[in-house]
């Protein structure tokens, strides 16, 4: 393999344990250069531990790890000059200024960027002058990236990229990676909202109990892991008993819930003449939404598909 089809980043069999417990038994990801790359899986699957160790902030027991071709946790030196990390949680110490917390992380540099700049971009110029700890927990979110990205890094790691950020302020930070993707920067990052990652990534890496158990592009998921249960939304049909009834009683293959107005048929490949016929006799016709990466993600670690509509909606981005 050429130098040039190296990943940027490359991890491989990486164990991680804590005592007795497993929490990243042999599971490993792989970045291009200019890649945006996700690590999804539910709590406790290990994600932050496997980034920690891509990281080189954490050894793990067993596995092989190069961040543009060296050992992160070896050269640390080299590590801290290409990538950029932004942690789940970081706590600022009292009293620091938002202007004084860059400048003080901008002093490990040796050519840091324009944290003006940055503060601009990620919405927080107007908050240069108030202490970090001061600020809500979206703005402390996005200090957090600002100062992840002061070293103009390579490549920047994002754990829980965009939580607790009002819905603005995540198409920003999206947008801003977007841009910084295009230029270059290679990105890892774990999420627990798959409509991020299925807007940002190139490619998802699923983690079930410390295990890859599948990855591919978010298409590839779709297209092998969405399952083929169609989900069907019957607008403003909520309260119409007749017709609930009448599709709750073709049991088995068909899942009927009420949400708000509306209500939510999941629907098997099999049962789909059936769930017509019923819909066409009380002249409904329904909405079908796309298979999504939220319906690969239930599928593969076994969790039960229950959201309200609003939420089953907006798991599909247009
Ligand atoms: N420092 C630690 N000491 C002991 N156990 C730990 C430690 N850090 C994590 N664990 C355990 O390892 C497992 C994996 O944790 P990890 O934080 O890597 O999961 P995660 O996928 O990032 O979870 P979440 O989505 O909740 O952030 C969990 O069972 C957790 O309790």
């Amino acid at each position: 393999m050429s130098q040039e089809e190296q990943p940027f980043v490359d991890a491989r069999g990486v164990t991680v344990r804590y005592g007795d417990l497993t929490a990243v038994d042999g599971a490993g990801l792989c970045a291009a250069r200019g890649q945006v790359v996700g690590l999804i899986g539910p709590n406790g699957a290990g994600k932050t531990s496997l980034l920690e160790c891509i990281e080189g902030i954490r050894t793990p027991a067993a596995g092989v790890i190069r961040v543009g071709g060296f050992d992160p946790a070896a050269d640390r030196t080299r590590m801290t000059r290409i990538a950029g990390v932004q942690l789940q949680q970081l706590s600022y110490p009292p009293r620091a200024t938002v202007e004084e917390m860059c400048r003080v992380f901008a002093s490990f540099y040796p050519d840091p960027a324009d944290h003006g700049v940055l503060l601009e971009r990620f919405g927080l110029a107007g908050e240069r002058r108030k202490q970090a700890v001061k600020l809500s927990g979206g703005q402390q979110q996005r200090l957090s990236l600002v100062l992840a990205l002061l070293n103009d890094p390579q490549v920047v790691f994002l754990d829980e990229l965009t939580n607790g950020l009002d819905p603005a302020a995540r198409r920003l930070v999206w947008d801003e990676l977007r841009r910084r993707n295009d230029d270059g920067l290679t990105v890892v990052l774990t999420s627990h909202h798959m409509e991020e990652v299925e807007y940002l990534c190139d490619r998802v890496n699923v983690l079930v109990a410390g295990r890859i158990a599948a990855s591919g592009t978010p298409a590839e998921l779709i297209r092998d892991h969405a399952g083929q249960t169609a989900r069907l939304v019957l607008d403003g049909r909520g309260g119409d008993r007749e017709l609930r009834a009448a599709l709750t009683g073709l049991g088995d293959g068909v899942e009927v819930r009420p949400a708000g107005g509306r209500l939510l048929v999941d629907v098997r490949p099999d049962r789909r003449g059936d769930v017509d016929k019923a819909l066409s006799a009380a002249d409904c016709t329904p909405r079908e939404l796309p298979p999504s990466l939220e319906d690969v993600y239930l599928n593969l670690t076994g969790q039960a598909a229950a959201p309200a509509a609003d939420e089953a909606e907006n798991a599909h981005v247009s």
